[in-house]
């Protein structure tokens, strides 16, 4: 369980994120929609303590998440390249990311060869340094390398951008089998409505760091949103 109180970040005085609660139970689908610049890779910042907030704390599983790293071992995240090493090729990096998380090399195979379906042939085996990879082929590697990890909790800033269609329907198919085979807790971020409506059951909308709308995913929901954001 995530339970965010009374967090606030601001950038020269200018405030970007403020919220004052907001609890993610375990299990649960969470999605986070907002115009450019409204806060949602902050917001993720600072869940994952890669940002410190100016005021307020993020509690993972009971624990602060800037005091103490025992969150890191079952939270598989990826919001941008940043995350990536991009000297290697992606097999020396999911093998990288193996080793910190002492997974065996069966599993690594297992998951790579169960991943196959979204790598569609572009990542495993590609003699190439992460660097020179694709944007889209780039994410495929880190999400890849997120999930690889067996997580309980999984952050994903907008998964889907720079995705081919093919690929988007299918990491949307395993982020629904992650959910409801594995109940892991999901934080997605995304611009694309149609799939983070059909991956999340709760759909939060961020305008300029305040949570406007708190919406339990219903066959209604799609419209609604498309309605706050056609202005
Ligand atoms: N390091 C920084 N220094 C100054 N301002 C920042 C910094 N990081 C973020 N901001 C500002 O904080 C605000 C929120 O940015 P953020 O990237 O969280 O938005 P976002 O909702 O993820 O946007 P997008 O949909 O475009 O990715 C923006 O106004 C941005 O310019």
């Amino acid at each position: 369980m995530i339970e965010i109180n009374d967090l606030k970040k601001s950038y020269k005085e200018i405030e970007v994120v403020n919220v004052p609660e907001l609890n993610i139970s375990k299990g649960e689908s969470f999605g986070l929609v907002g115009n450019n610049g409204a806060g949602k890779t902050t917001l993720f910042r600072m869940i994952l303590d890669l940002i410190r907030p100016n005021n307020g704390m993020v509690k993972s599983n009971d624990v602060v998440v800037s005091e103490n790293e025992e969150w890191k071992k079952y939270t598989g995240s990826y919001l941008d390249e940043g995350f990536l090493i991009d000297f290697l090729t992606p097999d020396e990096y999911f093998n990288f990311i193996a080793n910190i998380h002492g997974l065996s090399k069966g599993d690594v195979e297992s998951f790579l060869n169960s991943f196959e379906e979204v790598f569609n042939g572009e990542i495993r085996g590609v003699k190439k340094y992460i660097r020179d990879l694709s944007k889209g082929n780039q994410k495929k590697v880190g999400i890849a390398a997120a999930l690889m990890i067996d997580p309980e909790i999984i952050v994903l800033d907008e998964p889907f951008a720079n995705l081919d269609p093919t690929t988007q329907i299918r990491l949307k198919k395993r982020l629904l089998e992650l959910k409801h085979e594995k109940q892991v807790t999901m934080l997605i971020s995304s611009h694309d409505l149609n799939h983070v409506t059909e991956v999340c059951e709760r759909i939060v909308v961020l305008e300029k760091g305040n949570i406007i709308h708190d919406i339990k995913t219903s066959e209604n929901t799609l419209k609604e949103l498309e309605e706050y954001f056609t202005v």
